[in-house]
């Protein structure tokens, strides 16, 4: 079987990067540039005072006390058309724009006004108090990489550089359709053998938060003319996902129902835990990842395989995100052939370090423990059993909103 990492990589060269799109500074945080950002605008654009107080010549400030006299004013947003000439100084404030011949700010709390004649004992180097032109970044400089998600910060920095729309890659749209006939929408009235359908909200959730727009396709019967139809649902999307029968069972019908519209699998089956009937696969020039019905698989599935894709699409340059390290809170038994990812929840320990406990029972369909988990301890194909104390790669669940 193929193993995790394998599988990722057939997955990641199976996927395109998306086009761009020109989005408004104000909703471009979480999107992914396409381009460099490049000051249009230095910050700060002028040598600016970052007090309150009056600009003055250093030169002229003694020890033995000195008056000046105040010739402007130069509030923010209003600079001062003079020269400050020697004896003199003008009023100013923080973010105020220096008047020529000035070179350092007295704080007003060091002097002393009586009208125009201000006076001081305080004495002051050159560019006391002074923010100098650019000194946080020149225009013309690149602030902002090709490939790199736009934080709150990052939105910021753009706006000082005097953008108002940022060039960021399409949202990937994700057609998402569960299979099963067992399956009802929740909060509908449940039958014998009936359940609610908790994967696709779940999925939409997360890949919403990963930045995607996910277009949720009715649920589908167990039947490959059922199956048949999702061809003609997925017009205009970047991913194709379903959920549930991908298993071996004869009504896990999604494979061979794709494959009569043109599903080319490229692969079936790889060795995780949970998660093992994972498909991929291109339909026509779609890719296409059939998750296993089980809604704990399908989240670990959509975190480990599909937000990588995400990433990649997104022109982001690494997709995948290394693991966190962490050390574990309980022994564990030795591993099978399969790379597992355990529930775990997460503490600190009195030394500091993050530890994770996985969860006793680790059973895929089991959501309340999936969402009382912080995080999912990694375990390798045949990683000998390990002690409470070592140490273990983890992805954290609970700085995300996954
Ligand atoms: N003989 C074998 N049986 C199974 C194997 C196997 O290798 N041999 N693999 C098991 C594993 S591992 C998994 S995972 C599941 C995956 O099977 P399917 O992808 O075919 O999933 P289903 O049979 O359709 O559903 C499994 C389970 O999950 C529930 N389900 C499905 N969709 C949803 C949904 N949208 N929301 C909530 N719950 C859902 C479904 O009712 C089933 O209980 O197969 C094992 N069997
Ligand atoms: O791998 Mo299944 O996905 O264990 O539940």
């Amino acid at each position: 079987m193929l193993s995790v990492s394998e599988a990722r990589e057939r997955i990641l060269e199976g996927v395109s990067p998306l086009p761009a799109e020109v989005v408004a500074l104000t909703d471009a945080c979480g999107r992914v540039t396409t381009v460099p950002v490049v000051a249009r605008l230095s910050n700060p654009p002028a040598d600016v005072s970052s007090m309150d107080g009056y600009a003055v010549r250093a030169a002229d400030l003694s020890a033995d006390g000195v008056t000046l006299t105040c010739i402007a004013e130069s509030p923010a947003g209003h600079p001062a058309d003079v020269t400050v000439g020697p004896g003199q100084c003008a009023r100013i404030f923080t973010g105020s724009v220096m008047p020529a011949g000035a070179d350092a700010v007295l704080i007003q709390e060091n002097a002393q006004a009586q009208g125009t004649r201000i006076t001081t004992g305080h004495v002051l180097a050159a560019g006391t108090y002074v923010r100098r032109m650019g000194q946080d970044f020149m225009a013309g400089k690149e602030v902002i990489p090709a490939g790199h998600r736009l934080s709150a910060r990052d939105i910021g920095l753009a706006a000082a550089a005097n953008h108002a729309w940022l060039q960021v890659a399409r949202r990937p749209r994700v057609a998402i359709a569960a299979t099963g006939d067992e399956l009802l929408l929740p909060g509908s009235a449940v039958g014998p053998g009936q359940i609610a359908n908790s994967s696709t909200p779940m999925l939409a959730a997360l890949l919403r938060t990963a930045g995607a727009e996910p277009v949720v396709l009715p649920v589908l019967r167990d039947s490959m003319a059922d199956l048949a139809t999702l061809e003609r649902m997925v017009d205009g999307v970047d991913m194709l996902i379903t959920t549930g029968g991908a298993s071996v069972g004869s009504h896990d019908l999604v494979r061979r129902g794709l494959e009569q519209v043109g599903l080319k699998t490229d692969f079936w089956k790889i060795a995780i835990r949970p998660g093992r009937p994972l498909m991929f696969g291109h339909l026509g020039r779609l890719p296409f990842i059939g998750l296993p019905g089980n809604p704990v698989a399908a989240f670990v599935c959509t975190l480990v395989f599909i937000l990588p894709a995400l990433r990649r699409m997104a022109g982001l340059a690494t997709p995948v995100e290394p693991p966190v390290q962490a050390i574990l809170g309980t022994d564990l038994r030795a591993n099978d052939a399969r790379m597992d990812f355990l529930r775990a929840s997460l503490d600190h320990d009195a030394q500091g370090r993050l530890v994770a406990t996985p969860f006793a029972v680790q059973d895929s369909a089991m959501l309340h423990v999936l969402a009382q988990s912080q995080a999912l301890v990694m375990r390798a194909p045949h990683a000998p059993a390990a002690r409470a104390g070592d140490a273990c790669d983890i992805i954290r669940l609970d700085q995300t909103g996954a």
